[in-house]
């Protein structure tokens, strides 16, 4: 391979070939194209063109400048150069074609070589372009010199200077003389072929243009694509946030909605319990006024409850399933005191007045709601009356009038419970009849309960008094005379709220006497009242007060008994007195006898008992026996309600009692000792009245500290710490001011519990876990 060579026959790298390019024009006629060493045939054939293209370039720029000039030295020179520059590349392609032996020439050369067909189209357009320059430069000199040496195609392409150069057949247009037309012609055609090249790549290039545009829309047309698609998702991010947002939410007000209505149906639960414990209080003037505002409230409440039961009756609502025993209880007393009224009503005839019949007389009561269709048995009961007892003060209307009236009730019943008023003592719960007369309150009943004799003889100028003792026949009148006296008359009311803990006896009373008592119609046959209720336990428990509890509750006559009272020292005069005492609870009925310290009376029989405790033992159950066949004979209505008789024992000496006297206890109810919440309750209830600063945990402190306590333990560990502000003060006492005396405080309970311990004992404890395992269920 030859290095291309300069003017002065040195060897030019391709740079200085292109410096060489600018240079003058007529150096580059004397030099021949040089083909570097290890260039291909590609490369040789870039080179070429590279250089004619830059001469070609400087000639045309030359001949753009000169326009307008028409200078015809300036053309001609300019024609010769590109003669010069013909001949130059169409020398350097011969020698390409020598050099890479290319033995069919370049015009076949793309046969063989077709990535090489760009360079040579290269070449043909090249050509064109010089051929045109040339036709244009002759155009020009021909204009500015008017001459004819310039008319004929082969001066104007200088052809005939000699310079006889040879082109390969494609260059070889306009390099004869003498056939002008023939070389115009190819001329022509090559022209041809060089327009129809650019025109393809035109096309080409259009084509490359058009498919980019389309690329690049494609590609705008993707990116919008994504675009969108990212738009798109994130809003489905955000609709799926917003609809787990508002998922919580709505889980949210779900647990809100649920919560209120827990928190709704446990406040129904509690007021319905409240309207219960303030109907049973409505009969305590003392909690009465405290009680009022809440009761009416709690009734209405109740009232919408009872609405909802009645609607849904048949589907048996969780208001119904709820009752217990206490709802039952207040029903039975409502259908009571209808009952009562409907007798009222009765007894006033049409002409207003009322009839000689025996009557029942009390204030009617309106009742609440009616929840039971009762129907009035028919009742031929004996009256006691005070005639200045009057029932509307001592036992206020349950109704809801007003709450003046219930204060007025309130106030009066609290008057008529001070000793030295006599007249206006609201004694008994049992009933009275409008015509009795005697001045005397009703003997007030005690433990001891010996008859009162002064009470007596005034009972006796009671007509109705007269009346029923005139109808007594086969008892003792006298005996009967002081039986009646010892019907239970007490000032000091007890309530089921006032006894902490101990609901199953509670409701095993409200079972066996105040429900069969009121509805005696519903308890018949299997369901018949027991007859015989025992309460047994350690003392101090709440066994007296259960039983004062029921006289309260239950609107039955109440007899209290002791051995005391029936035991006389007189032969046969207990008997009698035993006698009289059950054929008057039979014809005052319902009633209840309540024979406290009973195991006294009803020690187990032995060989050497006296005569006369055995004879009282068993005329007792003799007598006790003809209730039940009392209650077994009775055929019509009227003979069942005056069986209505209930012996209630209680004992601290269970396992004392004779075993016939034990058969005939039907239930006997173990009283335990107070557990950790009945104390604490009991506790509450004590202080609730006194001035203190015990806190809920000093309550707890004292409720674990009492541990084993019975409930009398407890009153008087209580009363015992109430007495410390005041011997506090000392001398002082005399004149202190009573809102001054300080509260008390848990060290005056801790002070006390030095003093005040537990009076029951472990052993007797467990003896009467024992007895009641073995004889008896217990009642706390
Ligand atoms: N469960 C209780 N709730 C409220 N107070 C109670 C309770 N148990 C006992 N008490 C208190 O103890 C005192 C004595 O009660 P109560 O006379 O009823 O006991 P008891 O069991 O009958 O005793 P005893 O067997 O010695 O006759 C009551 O006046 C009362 O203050």
């Amino acid at each position: 391979m030859t290095q291309p060579i300069s003017k002065t026959g040195k060897a030019l790298h391709i740079k200085e070939l292109r410096k060489t390019s600018n240079t003058s024009l007529e150096i580059m006629a004397h030099e021949k194209f040089v083909i570097p060493e290890n260039f291909t045939l590609a490369q040789s054939l870039q080179l070429l063109y590279s250089v004619v293209r830059s001469q070609y370039k400087n000639l045309a720029t030359q001949i753009d400048n000169g326009e307008g000039n028409k200078e015809p030295v300036i053309y001609g020179k300019i024609h010769k150069n590109l003669d010069a520059l013909l001949v130059y590349v169409n020398e350097g392609l011969r020698k390409i074609e020598r050099t890479y032996v290319l033995k069919k020439g370049l015009g076949n050369l793309v046969v063989d070589h077709p990535e090489l067909k760009s360079v040579i189209e290269d070449f043909q357009i090249l050509g064109q372009d010089i051929r045109i320059s040339r036709r244009q430069t002759e155009k020009l000199m021909t204009e500015g010199n008017s001459s004819s040496s310039l008319s004929s195609s082969s001066s104007v392409l200088g052809l005939k200077t000699g310079n006889s150069l040879r082109f390969p057949k494609l260059w070889k247009t306009g390099s004869k003389k003498d056939k002008l037309k023939e070389v115009d012609e190819k001329e022509a055609r090559i022209n041809k072929q060089a327009d129809n090249i650019r025109r393809a790549r035109k096309l080409e290039e259009e084509e490359k243009l058009e498919a980019n545009r389309q690329y690049e829309k494609e590609l705008e047309l993707q990116r919008e694509k994504l675009i969108e698609l990212k738009v798109k998702e994130k809003v489905e991010y955000e609709v799926a946030q917003k609809l787990e947002e508002e998922r919580v939410k709505r889980d949210e007000q779900r647990k809100h909605r649920e919560q209120a209505e827990k928190k709704r149906i446990s406040t129904l639960k509690h007021d319905r319990k409240t309207n219960y414990k303030s109907r049973a209080s409505l009969d305590n003037p003392s909690l009465k006024s405290k009680y009022v505002g809440k009761i009416d409230n709690a009734v209405s409440k109740r009232r919408s409850l009872d609405v909802s039961r009645i609607a849904n009756e048949k589907t048996c609502t969780p208001v119904r399933k709820s009752m217990e025993a206490t709802d039952i209880g207040m029903a039975a007393q409502l259908a009571w005191s209808q009952y009562q009224s409907g007798a009222n009503q009765t007894k006033m005839s049409n002409n207003g007045l009322p009839t000689n019949e025996p009557s029942i007389r009390y204030k009617s009561t309106q009742p609440l709601k009616k929840r039971y269709d009762y129907k009035k048995p028919m009742v031929n009961r004996p009256i006691i009356k005070s005639p200045t007892f009057n029932r509307q003060n001592s036992k206020p209307s349950r109704s809801s009038s007003t709450n003046a009236h219930l204060k007025s009730n309130k106030a009066n019943g609290n008057k008529a419970t001070g000793k030295n008023e006599p007249n206006s003592v609201p004694t008994s719960p049992i009933l009275v009849s409008e015509t009795a007369t005697f001045t005397e309150p009703r003997p007030r009943r005690s433990k001891s309960a010996t008859p009162d004799r002064e009470s007596s003889g005034s009972l006796s100028m009671d007509p109705k008094k007269e009346d029923i003792l005139k109808s007594v026949q086969g008892v003792d009148r006298s005996a009967c005379e002081q039986i009646l006296n010892e019907i239970l008359v007490t000032d000091e009311k007890v309530y089921w709220d006032d006894i902490a803990g101990l609901r199953n006896a509670k409701n095993s009373l409200k079972e066996a006497v105040v429900y069969p008592f009121l509805r005696p119609d519903l308890f018949k046959g299997l369901r018949e009242p027991i007859r015989g209720m025992l309460l047994f336990g350690p003392p101090g428990t709440g066994k007296t007060m259960i039983a004062k509890a029921v006289a309260t509750e239950s609107n039955s006559t109440f007899f209290s008994v002791s051995a005391s009272s029936l035991l006389s020292k007189y032969l046969g005069e207990s008997e009698k007195l035993i006698r009289a005492l059950f054929y008057m609870a039979k014809k005052l009925s319902p009633s209840i006898i309540f024979i406290d310290e009973i195991d006294s009376m009803l020690t187990a029989r032995s060989d050497n008992e006296n005569e006369s405790s055995r004879r009282i033992k068993t005329e007792l159950l003799i007598q006790w026996s003809s209730l039940s066949n009392a209650t077994a004979q009775a055929e019509d209505q009227t003979n069942m309600l005056d069986s209505r008789v209930l012996v209630l024992g209680a004992t601290n000496l269970p396992w004392a009692i004779d075993d016939a006297a034990r058969r005939r206890f039907s239930r006997r109810l173990y009283i335990p000792l107070p557990d950790y919440e009945t104390r604490l309750y009991h506790l509450k209830r004590l202080m609730a009245k006194q001035k203190n600063n015990l806190e809920d945990l000093d309550y707890e402190l004292i409720t674990k500290l009492t541990d084993g306590f019975s409930g009398s333990d407890l009153t008087s560990l209580a009363k015992e710490a109430a007495m410390e502000p005041i011997r506090d003060l000392g001398d002082k006492l005399m004149f202190a001011d009573f809102d001054k005396i300080r509260g008390i405080e848990i060290k005056d309970f801790q002070n006390s519990l030095v003093t005040i311990k537990k009076s029951v004992s472990p052993e007797s404890l467990q003896e009467y876990e024992d007895w009641s395992n073995k004889f008896g269920s217990t009642g706390a």
